[in-house]
């Protein structure tokens, strides 16, 4: 699915306007009735105060809109308008004009004077600011912002937290009206998923409000957000007559004594996602460990406690390698050697990428789409420090294009970059913050590929995977007790779910005008 920015959204939304023949004022009652809906569902009549706060733009024209559909239904509300300019948009006066026509005249606020009594009880929906947001709010509605966020009422916001940039770093902490759940139209924006904006709202969905769905695809946006619908037509099925030798030789090297678990994790991956065959190069300490833990795989070995040589035998698809590793200078000499010689596709992973940041010149021996898997700290060491979350993104985006490689970047929102897209996954939640979480992502990507995935394509599918496998398990584990080996336990669970038709929130709000 599509991530647009707000100069795309503001295109898509004129496009549908003209194409489908659909006004903008039917197009915001479309959109606001959706809203509508959603709140109506959950609150079932219940009476509960509801303040409805409304900006001067088209937001707020959607706040009127919900304004009138709850006081038609019967309940308990105010409308406010933020009275923050005197520049009302079209769509915002005709929906001012129809609540007045139902004898509903808001109340205006225009100093902190004004402020209503809001209680924790009670039910906040925000459209003071949506797409339109162009600077930090300041004055009363700076104070108004913070004064609903100390309040800590059940928050819904339209579109966007007001006062939260679409597409840009939010300056002033203070000046975002933190949201309960978002209900964002269209698309996600890109700043639901950054880590920096983590404390402005809680949970978000998307409602489709029918925008163009081929003026969207027209602009060819880079920014994606993958679902589950997309990666089914990733997926591989496999041929009757297809044999162990048609899903390729995955190789995972690493390990070294006291991080054995590292590489024994990343071989189990491999081998669980389906590579055809499977082996492991390691030090020689290791090697009991790996053949009792792992009895399908295949084991090479290297000198007694860490690697050294890098002169296994096997005749590998992809090479896996970097867990548990370590970097002394002995494994930093061979790793040189070994990228200075290796044609093989590569995964890396680990100290093996912290060994590519002490050693920058090796990036260029690196083969085309190369996929490195580095977490926030070892990124950091690769490309150096960022400013925001915005910016992390763009300089990974660059450090992509100049060495050619699918840059991995672990989190709450992996996001996985080459050098035109970035693909933000979808799924996954606390729990994979956990020991060997990151050598179990190496082996699945490794095993991928293996079988002719795309490495671009063995890295979304397989983040999509790894998420997955705790969304599932959460149900019946606890995010504590989830580990590592709890990923491979659900890995056939994440991988069948791609054929179960579920409730997907966000493809199942279809619209249809
Ligand atoms: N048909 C459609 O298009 C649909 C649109 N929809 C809805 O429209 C929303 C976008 O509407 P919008 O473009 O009117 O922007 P919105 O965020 O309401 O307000 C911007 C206003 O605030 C002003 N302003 C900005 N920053 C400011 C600041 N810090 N302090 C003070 N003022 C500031 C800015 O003017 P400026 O001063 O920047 O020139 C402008 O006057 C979108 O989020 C969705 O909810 C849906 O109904 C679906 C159909
Ligand atoms: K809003």
């Amino acid at each position: 699915m599509f991530i647009l920015n707000s100069h795309q959204i503001a295109a898509a939304d004129q496009a549908t306007i003209n194409s489908n023949n659909i006004s903008s004022i039917d197009l915001m009652e479309h959109a606001a009735k959706q809203c509508f809906n959603w709140l109506h569902n959950q609150l079932q009549n219940q009476n509960i105060k509801i303040h409805v706060f409304c900006g001067i733009g088209n937001n707020g024209g959607d706040g009127l809109v919900i304004a009138r559909y709850l006081y038609e239904n019967g309940y308990n509300i105010t409308c406010y308008i933020v009275n923050f300019s005197e520049k009302r948009t079209k769509e915002f006066l005709v929906n001012y004009n129809r609540l007045k026509e139902i004898g509903k005249w808001p109340t205006i606020i225009n100093s902190e004077n004004d402020f209503p009594e809001v209680a924790f009880e009670d039910i906040v929906i925000d459209t003071i600011f949506g797409n339109g947001l162009t600077r930090s709010p300041e004055g009363f509605t700076k104070e108004l912002i913070n004064y609903l966020n100390s309040i800590k009422a059940f928050t819904l916001a339209i579109d966007l937290p007001s006062g939260l940039f679409t597409d840009t770093s939010v300056i002033d902490k203070e000046t975002v009206l933190k949201a309960s759940h978002v209900l964002t139209f269209q698309t996600p924006k890109l700043a639901f998923l950054l880590p920096e904006n983590s404390d402005f709202f809680e949970t978000w969905e998307v409602l489709d409000i029918g925008l163009d769905s081929n003026f969207i695809k027209s602009l060819n946006p880079t920014l994606n957000y993958t679902i589950k619908s997309e990666i089914l037509q990733l997926y591989k099925p496999r041929k009757k007559w297809s044999h162990k030798g048609t899903f390729g030789h995955a190789l995972i090297i690493g390990g070294s004594f006291g991080k054995i678990g590292a590489v024994t994790l990343a071989t189990k991956a491999a081998l669980k996602i389906g590579s055809g065959l499977v082996s492991a190069y390691l030090p020689k300490c290791g090697y009991p460990v790996l053949q009792i833990a792992v009895p399908e795989a295949m084991v090479e070995v290297d000198n007694d406690t860490s690697l050294e040589y890098f002169n296994f035998k096997t005749n590998a698809t992809v090479i896996g390698i970097g867990p548990g590793m370590g970097t002394v200078e002995k494994t930093a000499n061979g790793f040189e050697r070994f990228i200075k010689e290796n044609k093989l596709p590569l995964v890396i992973d680990a100290d093996a990428i912290n060994l590519l940041s002490q050693n920058k010149s090796l990036l260029n021996f690196l083969p085309k789409n190369t996929v490195l898997t580095p977490h926030p700290k070892e990124l950091e060491r690769l490309i150096g420090t960022w400013k925001n979350d915005f910016e992390r993104l763009e300089k990974t985006t660059d450090f992509s294009k100049k060495h050619d490689l699918i840059m991995v970047i672990k989190g709450a929102h992996t996001v996985i970059i080459d050098s035109t897209s970035k693909y933000f996954n979808s799924t996954g939640n606390p729990a994979l913050a956990t020991a060997g979480s990151g050598d179990v992502l190496t082996g699945i990507i490794t095993g991928l590929i293996a079988q002719g995935y795309e490495p671009i394509n063995a890295a979304i599918f397989g983040v999509y995977l790894h998420g997955k496998t705790a969304d599932i398990a959460i149900s019946e584990t606890s995010y504590e007790t989830f580990t590592a080996s709890s990923i491979l336990k659900y890995l056939p669970n994440a991988l069948l779910d791609l054929f179960n038709k579920d409730d997907n929130l966000i493809e199942n709000n279809k619209s249809d005008i």
